[in-house]
């Protein structure tokens, strides 16, 4: 089952991405925060850095959550059975998922506080 071509690669991984929205609760919840924080973005102006800052966050989390779907996955499909090692593995995927997601709040906190705090100051 070897791809032999770019583009049959990349129409799987964008599949993949369907498929997560359509199976994974959290995936989802992440995506709608993902477009919540866009519309705020767009509509506070924020600047080209932030941008940059702020997508970087949302690729990270997606993509965390993707790997700990995935390593969950291959963890069933290896050891369907209680297992130390296995609960471990899924243990550790989600803490990856924690540990970018704080992240991305307090970086969201950081650049949306300064915006917040002009536009509610803009409307007085
Ligand atoms: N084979 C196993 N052996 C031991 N513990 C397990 C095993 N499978 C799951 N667990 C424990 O149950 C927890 C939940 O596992 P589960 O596969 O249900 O993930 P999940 O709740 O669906 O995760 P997510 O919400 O990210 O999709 C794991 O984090 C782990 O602590």
């Amino acid at each position: 089952m070897k791809n032999d071509s770019f583009l049959a690669s990349l129409k799987i991984a964008i599949r993949s991405l369907f498929e997560a929205a359509a199976t994974e609760r959290n995936f989802r919840i992440q995506l709608a925060i993902a477009v919540a924080v866009i519309v705020a973005g767009l509509i506070l102006g924020l600047t080209t850095i932030e941008w940059i800052v702020i997508a970087i966050c949302i690729g990270g989390v997606l993509s965390a959550e993707l790997i700990n779907t995935a390593i969950e996955s291959v963890v069933d499909l290896l050891q369907p059975e209680i297992d130390e090692r296995a609960r471990r593995a899924k243990d550790f995927a989600a803490g990856s998922v924690l540990v970018v997601s704080i992240t991305a709040a307090v970086v969201g906190l950081l650049v949306f506080s300064r915006h917040l705090h002009e536009w509610l100051e803009s409307g007085i």
